[in-house]
């Protein structure tokens, strides 16, 4: 099999705030003079086995609040864009979670404007394009999500789209209609983490009534076939992210990972890394993990590349570019 990492992709399910690498954790706290609930990045290291999405949400929300100004934002998402061009992304389209930093006195535009730092020297240097996905705290009042879109209306032109992730169950994603309303009237694309931990009760209304075009993770979908097929006819696309499912426990190992049965049924499936620094894994090393669990052949997971292109929200000129360079890429493996 040749070097998956060099496959060019699109990541279309990454929080940047999940891939704050311990070292970077203690180096900005100390910058920032924050003290932390750990004394060392190996302490910290060993905190990074989870028994569910809680128990690493918990750890995910106490590494964040190292994240204080323009530079921090700038800084770990020049370090993530580093390791994405590594892994062959082409395109990124990176969720951020500015309630985790306006509770904390951060201001959205210090968050923003720290992000598309990094975002346009990646593209200077690498030519990686993408942008910023907006995520609302489901498990926080849907009025706080409303004013969150709205302190960033004026500034809509700088995002792609909106998410919802945060705790699953018991914030069904039909709380968040009217935010996901005013999101459409901005221009927005709509997507929301549903079927993680969740059942497909929390994907039918992800669909029917937020009027997502992309579903995150959504692998309890197939839980009930009509969903399947409703997601199969309507072609759309799911973002799912292995090495995290089997870190967060939805699966014990991957060769018990649903994804197989995701392609045979007729879904869009995309592989991203969503959390890469607790969970292990990068983008590309999420190809490797599952083209050796289920010994998938060259051109399923050329394929796969395929789909992460087609799930995106890139233009249609810049879609055609992608692919031309995954078949490049292909052909130059004799694929
Ligand atoms: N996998 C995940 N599910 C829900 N919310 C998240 N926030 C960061 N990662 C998440
Ligand atoms: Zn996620």
């Amino acid at each position: 099999m040749p070097d998956l990492l060099a496959l060019p992709k699109t990541e279309l399910h990454l929080h940047i705030e999940g891939t704050l690498e311990p070292e970077m954790v203690f180096a900005l706290a100390e910058r920032n003079g924050i003290s932390l609930p750990f004394d060392s990045v190996d302490e910290l290291r060993e905190r990074l086995e989870f028994t569910d999405l809680q128990s690493f949400l918990d750890l995910y929300f106490a590494c964040s609040i190292v994240l204080r100004t323009r530079a921090d934002f700038a800084d770990l998402a020049r370090a993530y864009l580093a390791r994405a061009h590594a892994q062959g992304v082409r395109h990124v389209e990176m969720f951020f979670d500015p309630q985790a930093h306006t509770s904390r006195g951060v201001a959205v535009d210090t968050v923003i404007d720290g992000l598309r730092d990094a975002l346009a020297e990646a593209n200077l240097e690498w030519g990686i394009t993408g942008g910023l996905i907006l995520c609302f705290l489901r498990d926080l009042p849907v009025e706080k999500a409303l004013e969150t879109l709205e302190s960033v209306a004026h500034r809509a032109g700088d995002l792609v789209g909106v998410g919802l992730d945060s705790t699953e169950v018991g914030y069904p994603p039909e709380l968040f209609e009217r935010v996901y309303r005013r999101a459409r009237e901005l221009g927005l694309h709509a997507v929301a983490h549903a079927g993680e931990e969740g059942g497909p009760e929390y994907v039918w209304p992800a669909l029917e009534v937020l009027g997502i075009e992309r579903l995150d993770h959504g692998i309890r979908s197939l839980e009930d076939p009509a969903l399947v097929e409703a997601l199969r006819e309507r072609q759309i696309p799911l973002t799912v992210c292995p090495l995290s499912t089997v870190r967060l426990r939805g699966v014990d190992t991957m060769v018990e990972h649903p994804l197989p049965r995701m392609l045979d049924a007729g879904l869009l499936v995309t592989v991203n890394s969503d959390d890469p620094s607790y969970f292990g894994g990068y983008i590309g090393d999420n190809y490797v993990a599952v083209q050796q669990a289920f010994d998938f052949d060259l051109s399923t997971m050329v394929m796969l590349a395929g789909n992460s292109v087609t799930a995106s929200f890139a233009s249609d000129e810049r879609k055609a570019e992608l692919r031309g360079e995954i078949a490049a890429w292909s052909a130059a493996q004799g694929a």
